[in-house]
């Protein structure tokens, strides 16, 4: 009994260290002895639920945000399950074994230097999609499913329309398989989910960045979608020679870098250290980005085009004034619709 103690404490010992630097506090130290006290009379390794528990403070005690959330995912991750509540009974009750303990502490210690989960585990999930997630690309948020929600919606409304609101018969047909451009797609989470959505649609997926453009197309390959987008490296802010070969769309669609310069140092580490500030930042007002794509609708956009954005809570009404002081590009604010939080933050616009 003695001995299957001291080797579990020795694995235990550089399981809690995982930078040899790493301060455990008090109360971590009391799980520690806890946690060996439970496990020595089975078993020298630790079981599934003990590991995510332990983790689970080691985040806590190093003020990790979403602690339980991130422990349980990098445990599930390694015992091939997508989640926690999704491991099978057969796996909870066996320990871990040598290999998946060192594992979870090597996955653990990079969301020690505040990693985001999703470059940690490699891939996250947006909509019905599980897109492949590399850093810098851009991690795609959940209020972004509800823009794709919007452009959804708007499609199914045109494609039954109804006496007045019936502008003509060709448009309501072209709903059917609307053409698309997506500025700064980023892993492709909005592009490829309009693609499931509409099986006839073909899109075009710009991107300033090749990481970015790499990580769409290896998404689109992954999900067997690469037939029906064009995924093109191309700077919004510069020519658009691109847009030559491709004729002009039925919707444009972004959620464009759109924070304040000034608000950007105030992100939280895990953004900061591993998202691509280009995907962030807005320039001085956030308008950068969303006043160039605005500014190209004239190339771009079809008669009757719609135009959906993401954006700040303020651009909303900067937008309109905006628009207000350029009113050769004949685009008109349609709504403004709320996220999660009830705060504006989409965008649809059309030209005519
Ligand atoms: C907020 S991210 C959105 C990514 C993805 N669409 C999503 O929602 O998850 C913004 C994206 O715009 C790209 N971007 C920034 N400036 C750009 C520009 N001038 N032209 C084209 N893309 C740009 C960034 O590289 C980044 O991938």
């Amino acid at each position: 009994m003695r001995s299957l103690l001291v080797s579990f404490s020795r694995i235990l010992f550089s399981f809690l260290n995982p930078h040899g630097s790493l301060k455990l506090s008090p109360a971590s130290k009391v799980h520690q002895l806890t946690l060996v006290k439970q496990r020595s009379s089975s078993t020298e390794l630790p079981m599934p639920t003990d590991l995510v528990n332990y983790w689970q403070g080691v985040f806590e005690a190093q003020g990790v945000p979403e602690a339980r959330a991130s422990s349980e995912y990098i445990v599930s991750y390694v015992l091939e399950a997508k989640t926690f509540q999704s491991l099978r009974a057969d796996h909870l009750s066996k320990p871990v074994t040598v290999q998946q303990l060192f594992r979870v502490q090597e996955l653990s210690a990079q969301r020690l230097n505040r990693m985001p989960i999703q470059y940690i585990i490699g891939e996250w999930d947006f909509l019905d999609l599980t897109l492949m997630m590399r850093p810098p690309v851009f991690i795609p948020r959940p209020e972004t499913e509800l823009l794709v929600a919007l452009v959804i919606e708007e499609f199914q409304r045109k494609m039954k329309p109804r006496g007045a609101e019936h502008r003509d018969l060709a448009a309501a047909e072209a709903s059917q398989y609307p053409m698309i451009l997506e500025v700064g797609c980023g892993s492709g989470a909005i592009s490829l989910s309009l693609l499931k959505k509409f099986p006839k649609s073909h899109i075009v997926a710009v991107d300033k960045e090749e990481a970015a453009v790499s990580l769409t197309r290896d998404n689109a390959i992954r999900l067997r979608l690469q037939d029906r987008i064009t995924i093109l490296q191309h700077d919004i802010l510069a020519n658009h020679s691109f847009l030559l070969h491709h004729n002009p769309v039925d919707i444009i669609v972004s959620n464009p870098p759109y924070i304040f310069k000034d608000d950007i140092a105030s992100l939280a580490p895990e953004i900061l250290s591993y998202e691509d500030p280009t995907a962030l930042d807005g320039g001085e007002d956030g308008m950068q980005i969303i006043t160039g794509i605005l500014s190209n609708t004239p190339h771009f956009l079809k008669l009757y085009g719609d135009v959906f954005l993401e954006v700040d809570p303020r651009h909303p009404e900067m937008v309109a004034e905006w628009l207000r002081i350029h009113p050769d590009l004949h685009l008109c604010v349609i709504a403004t619709h709320k996220d999660f939080c009830g705060k504006p933050r989409f965008l649809h616009l059309q030209k005519g």
